[in-house]
């Protein structure tokens, strides 16, 4: 059954390696894309706003390869499709904006052709595409996800986000891919590295599971990705230190950057002083960057069902304005 009308779903943004869980722990965010795939004589894009600027509009694009890859796993042909998008989440910023955008395909398209695939089984798709299961797992599930992949199939324990939890993001005016930022890492760790993100791992997935914020602090440290990546974001190794001393409960490097992170409690923030120490610290490096407030986003990829004759794009304003 093929959807001839199209679809339409809604993606939320992500951040990956939270804390200590590097490729393991991602959370969503409400920052989102939205995406209208329809069946089509030929294939078209529509991609409005800034954040999808210079991305392909023919069929080497990302959203029509992940589409046909659910509609070659269903056995379902629809070769020729018409793609709108648009997308508040910065590209190349370390918010995940790959991954929503391969969620975002995978569930279109399986809903395109009446969901003939199970979640689990995106997830699936979703990894092997990303490489890693926590900014795809946030975004298709919600949430903060802990994840594994044995390189076939994703497991994921989705935690309810703490209720008191707000996330500042700081995101600088500059892109760095997720490939340039894995070949600043080193091939092999040493053992007491791996217990120190082990445990601090597993001590941040508790916390963050029964409330316990003021944990968070000491269990957010890293030392597998974050000091190796901190010459690509000149600032971040200060901001990561002294952030608590600031008014938040941790700090990260939002998935591979350059976007740092800051959690903060709802109920004992220091909002301003935590954005000001942000952004001049940045600024001292030379680096200006975008501060937005945000919050955990409690549901993952979803349809969003609106009359069919509004444009996509006042559709999407609607949204943005709501
Ligand atoms: N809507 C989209 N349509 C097509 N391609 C996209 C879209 N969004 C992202 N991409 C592709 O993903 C690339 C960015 O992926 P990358 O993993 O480097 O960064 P990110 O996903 O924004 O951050 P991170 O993975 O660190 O959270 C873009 O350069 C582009 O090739
Ligand atoms: N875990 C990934 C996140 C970005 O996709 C990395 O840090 O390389």
């Amino acid at each position: 059954m093929i959807r001839r009308e199209g679809v339409r779903v809604k993606v939320p943004a992500s951040t990956a390696n939270l804390g200590p869980g590097f490729d393991t722990l991602g959370m969503a965010l409400n920052l989102y894309a939205w995406l209208e795939v329809k069946p089509a004589d030929a294939t078209v894009f529509h991609l409005y706003g800034d954040n999808l600027d210079g991305l392909p509009k023919d069929k080497s694009n990302l959203i029509y390869k992940v589409a046909q890859s659910v509609f070659t796993a269903a056995g379902i042909a629809v070769p020729e499709l018409e793609i709108s998008m648009y997308s508040d989440i910065p590209l190349t910023r370390g918010l995940g904006s790959s991954a929503s955008a391969i969620v975002g395909a995978l569930y279109a398209a399986n809903l395109l052709i009446g969901s003939p695939l199970t979640r689990e089984q995106l997830f699936d798709m979703a990894t092997a595409l990303e490489h890693h299961p926590d900014n795809v797992g946030a975004s298709l599930y919600g949430g903060i996800i802990t994840a594994v992949w044995d390189g076939v199939r994703a497991t994921a324990l989705r935690i309810e986000p703490p209720e008191e939890l707000d996330v500042l993001v700081a995101i600088p005016d500059f892109q760095l891919s997720t490939t340039a930022a894995r070949e600043a890492l080193p091939k092999q760790v040493s053992l007491g590295d791996a217990v120190y993100n082990v445990s601090r791992a597993s001590l941040l997935t508790g916390a963050l599971a029964s409330g316990r914020l003021d944990l968070v602090a000491e269990a957010m440290r890293d030392r597998l990705h974050q000091p190796y990546r901190a010459a690509l974001v000149p600032g971040m190794a200060r901001i990561l230190e002294e952030a608590p001393r600031h008014g938040a409960i941790g700090a990260a490097l939002s998935g591979a950057g350059p976007t740092i992170l800051a959690l903060t409690n709802r109920n004992n923030r220091q909002g301003e002083e935590l954005r000001n120490f942000l952004l001049e610290v940045l600024q001292s490096e030379g680096i200006s960057a975008t501060t937005l407030w945000l919050k955990p986003c409690t549901h993952g990829a979803a349809e969003i069902t609106m009359e069919q004759e509004r444009s996509f794009l006042d559709i999407v304003k609607g949204e943005v304005t709501a």
